[in-house]
């Protein structure tokens, strides 16, 4: 893992959410399966058709050790986008984890697995492979554009994508964001005249 990768790992999604104005979080319906799962990577996107996963399975194959595999299903619950076969394949793979804006199957064999999937829930019905779909082109993944690339950054929260060439910008955002909340919990934890003070600041009544 790279080193700015490696630094994006370690900071909360809400700092980098506050440091890009908010603007470039996924859908909040995509959650991890796990609240303890936390992950960042470089984005391989993945279009498919409604319906059909061919093209994540391609994706498996193109990826490199600790890719995001992020797919575009137009938002689709009714077919799975991978079961814990499909899953079972990226760990070996070493895929860094899978973003869908659609659902899984095997939901507890999955869970097992403690590979870091981001979704809106699991369904039952298996996706066709009838060989359609693209990887590496520009997606929309609940609500965003996500490039091939773009830095995918991920946790109990969900899912905030920093597009490639604001990388190192954002990181001293939200690095900067982090130092003044902890200097903000400092000043007013446990201090009721100062949280007074601070309130009637916020609403304009001071
Ligand atoms: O094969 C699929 O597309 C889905 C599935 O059942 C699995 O991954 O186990």
């Amino acid at each position: 893992m790279n080193a700015l990768i490696q630094q994006f790992r370690d900071l909360p999604t809400t700092a980098i959410s506050d440091a890009m104005g908010g603007m470039s979080n996924l859908d909040s319906a995509i959650k991890p399966l796990d609240g303890d799962y936390r992950f960042a990577g470089r984005a391989l996107t993945v279009q498919v058709p409604v319906g059909d996963n061919s093209a994540v399975l391609k994706a498996i194959g193109e990826a490199n050790p600790g890719d995001i595999i992020v797919v575009d299903c137009k938002g689709d619950t009714y077919r799975a986008i991978a079961g814990d076969f499909v899953v079972g394949m990226m760990q070996t793979m070493e895929i860094g984890a899978l973003v869908v804006d659609g659902v899984i199957r095997d939901l507890n064999a999955i869970k097992d697995l403690k590979f870091p999937v981001f979704c809106k829930g699991s369904t039952i019905a298996s996706s066709g492979k009838a060989g359609v779909g693209e990887t590496n082109v520009p997606i929309s993944c609940g609500g965003v554009a996500v490039f091939p690339g773009d830095i995918i950054v991920g946790d109990a929260d969900g899912v905030v994508v920093i597009p490639q060439a604001r990388g190192e910008e954002i990181l001293v955002h939200a690095k900067d964001k982090i130092k003044k909340d902890e200097e903000r919990a400092e000043k007013y934890a446990g201090k009721p005249a100062e949280i007074r003070k601070y309130i009637a600041l916020m609403t304009n009544k001071a």
